[in-house]
């Protein structure tokens, strides 16, 4: 299939890049510069010209908990005008199938866990990460009318949990838990400080995935499209505090300070464990331990160019 992918040069675009089942695809993966999403005639212009099969919408203005919550207009909008102007030009061109990105955090911040995908739009959404999952909201909607509504156009969303792994960003102001946690407990390692600062209590829970397992589950999903419902979640099937996430970076790593709490800072959600049961049925699961998925991405950090700023303290 000849298949656009945006976003290729994310975390979880450059890990869809990565995998094995790339090759067997004629994929094109415009970075930002090439095509800004948020150009809606650019952006028409480009899916008329490339024609592409299918595209994974992969692109997005993503960050931690913190970045939501200083930059709420930019994450609405952006987010926003990229999945209107990818889908609205996929219609347009006649694209047949298309596969979007949502988020976790589309769940409304009181739904019972795990989280349903029937449970989208029933309730008020977290306020540290609004505009994103409005965004998120709107854009997979969207995908669902234009299914509705076009004959031989089918557009689906995939809603991952929070994923980490290799191509992360670690820059604090940007960072999502798992990077922040590695790179702090990493200097911590390597300072011989004795003790690293979670944000908040430690008692809220998350649940994580291994970007390249996304990338595999996403793959599944191209290549048995037509199994795929409108809207299917992507989990690993339960979660951890976030006080067991610092413990077990600590382990990996080999560090054996201790953990102090700054309850100034921002906690989000209290839980956000979405439900494996259509993925289960949809026929797939993830494969890497969490020990091991940190094990690779810390040794990705630590290879980092050590004159890159904003990755190594
Ligand atoms: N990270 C996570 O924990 C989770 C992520 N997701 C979703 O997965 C998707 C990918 O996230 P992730 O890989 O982490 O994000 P990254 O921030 O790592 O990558 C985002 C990508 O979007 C591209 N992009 C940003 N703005 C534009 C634009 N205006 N035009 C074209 N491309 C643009 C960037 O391209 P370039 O580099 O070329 O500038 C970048 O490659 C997003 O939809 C996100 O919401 C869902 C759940 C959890
Ligand atoms: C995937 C999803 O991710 C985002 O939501 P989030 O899960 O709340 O984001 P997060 O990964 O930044 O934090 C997870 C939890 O961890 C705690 N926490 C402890 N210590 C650090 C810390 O040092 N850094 C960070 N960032 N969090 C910390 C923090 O207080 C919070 O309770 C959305 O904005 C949106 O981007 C989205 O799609």
């Amino acid at each position: 299939m000849k298949i656009v992918l945006t976003g290729g040069n994310g975390m979880v675009g450059r890990n869809i890049r990565d995998h094995a089942t790339a090759s067997q695809h004629e994929l094109i993966a415009p970075r930002s510069r090439e095509l800004d999403l948020t150009d809606g005639p650019a952006t028409e212009a480009y899916i008329a010209r490339v024609k592409p099969d299918l595209i994974i919408h992969a692109a997005g203005r993503v960050g931690g908990i913190q970045a939501n919550m200083a930059h709420p207009v930019e994450f609405l909008v952006e987010n926003l005008d990229m999945g209107r102007n990818i889908v609205m030009a996929a219609r347009a061109s006649g694209t047949p199938k298309l596969i979007n990105i949502g988020s976790s955090c589309m769940y409304p911040r009181a739904a019972p866990n795990p989280l349903e995908e029937s449970m989208v739009l029933t309730g008020e959404l977290e306020p540290t990460n609004e505009g994103y999952a409005l965004a998120k909201v709107m854009t997979a909607r969207l995908c669902d009318y234009v299914s509705l509504s076009n004959p031989g156009l089918d557009y689906k969303t995939l809603i991952p949990c929070n994923i980490f792994g290799i191509h992360d960003k670690f820059d604090p102001a940007v960072s999502h838990l798992l990077p922040a946690i590695i790179r702090k407990v990493d200097e911590a390692a390597r300072t011989g400080a004795e003790s690293v600062e979670i944000w908040g209590s430690g008692e809220a829970r998350r649940e994580f995935m291994f970007a390249s397992d996304l990338a595999d589950g996403i793959w599944t999903a191209v290549e048995r499209f037509d199994d795929l419902p409108g809207m299917m979640n992507m989990g690993v099937g339960h979660d951890h505090s976030i006080n067991d996430y610092y413990a077990a970076v600590a382990r990996v790593i080999g560090w054996q300070g201790s953990f102090t709490h700054d309850l100034s800072k921002p906690v989000g959600m209290k839980q956000k464990l979405v439900s494996v049961a259509m993925q289960r049925e949809f026929g797939w699961l993830p494969s890497t331990s969490l020990d091991d998925a940190i094990a690779k991405t810390y040794a990705h950090f630590r290879a980092l160019p050590a004159a890159a700023e904003e990755n190594h303290p």
